[in-house]
């Protein structure tokens, strides 16, 4: 994703990059940002020196790892910059220290940054509040085989969103990934199941399984673009906003 926000930056004349950034371990340290992302030399070195960058920016956008994507809101708050957060598979825990983040940088944070995604949601939330519990809701993300957490940030969105249309907790009716013995389905349970494999840029599925019908609503993602897209403009729209945790939703106003 970061060269996708590179290359990306590097066409939009309202955005310019002031830094890159990545952990200190890092290979890529010191390497040119635009080279990276197979564009000309940007004269931006990759560097891990987060304050440093954010010190110059309006705002930081972060497709990194949960741990580095909680400490970098800590930062956007110190420099009252605002952070874009694409990242998935956060801890309670982590999810708490962005929360208290937000109370002094504007923070904008999605499982998924793109539009459609984002009206599928909706949709989800619309399709389970018109259907009583006798249709079964299952919930299915296929993703490439680097991707390390599961089920995806955008299953999730749309089981919070099937949880939400049919007034119930998430926590109490998720059904996640089933093996074995497993018994009859849990009636009104919420389904939630990963695949991984090959080069599957991001397929999502919300499946309404009734009596003698099924509804299946769908997204396929066919370019990272739409992520990087949707994050640059979330970051744009922060820009003249009070403090504060927002969605996706909230930057498209859905
Ligand atoms: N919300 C959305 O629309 C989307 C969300 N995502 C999410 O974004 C995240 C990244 O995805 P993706 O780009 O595919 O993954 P990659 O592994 O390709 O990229 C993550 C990058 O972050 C780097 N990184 C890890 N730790 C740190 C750190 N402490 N500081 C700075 N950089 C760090 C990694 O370095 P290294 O490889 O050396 O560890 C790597 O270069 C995932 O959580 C993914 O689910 C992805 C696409 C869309
Ligand atoms: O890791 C990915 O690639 C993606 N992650 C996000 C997720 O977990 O839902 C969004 C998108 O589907 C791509």
């Amino acid at each position: 994703m970061g060269q996708t926000l590179v290359r990306l930056i590097a066409e939009d004349e309202r955005l310019t990059l002031v830094g890159a950034l990545e952990h200190a371990n890092s290979p890529a340290l010191n390497e040119d940002a635009g080279k990276l992302a197979g564009l000309d030399a940007l004269g931006v070195k990759v560097t891990d020196n987060a304050l440093n960058v954010m010190k110059d920016a309006d705002g930081v956008i972060d497709f990194s790892d949960p741990s580095a994507s909680a400490a970098l809101s800590a930062l956007a708050a110190q420099t009252r910059i605002v952070h874009v957060i694409g990242t998935t598979g956060f801890t309670a825990d982590q999810e708490a220290e962005i929360e208290a983040a937000a109370r002094h940088a504007v923070i904008v944070k999605s499982g998924n940054m793109s539009l459609g995604i984002n009206l599928l949601t909706n949709l989800a939330k619309q399709a389970t509040a018109s259907l009583d519990a006798s249709w079964d809701i299952e919930i299915l993300d296929m993703h490439h085989r680097h991707k390390v957490d599961a089920p995806s940030g955008t299953a999730l969105m749309l089981a919070e969103a099937a949880a939400e249309g049919r007034d119930v907790s998430l926590d109490e009716v998720a059904d996640r990934g089933r093996d074995g013995l497993t018994g009859p389905r849990e009636h009104g349970a919420i389904g939630i199941s990963a695949l991984r494999g090959g080069s599957v840029v991001g397929d999502h599925q919300l499946i309404l399984a009734g009596p003698n019908e099924r509804l299946v609503l769908s997204h396929h993602a066919e370019s990272r673009d739409i992520f990087a897209q949707g994050a640059l403009q979330a970051a744009l729209w922060g820009g003249d906003k009070s403090p504060g945790l927002y969605t996706m939703s909230d930057v498209l106003g859905l």
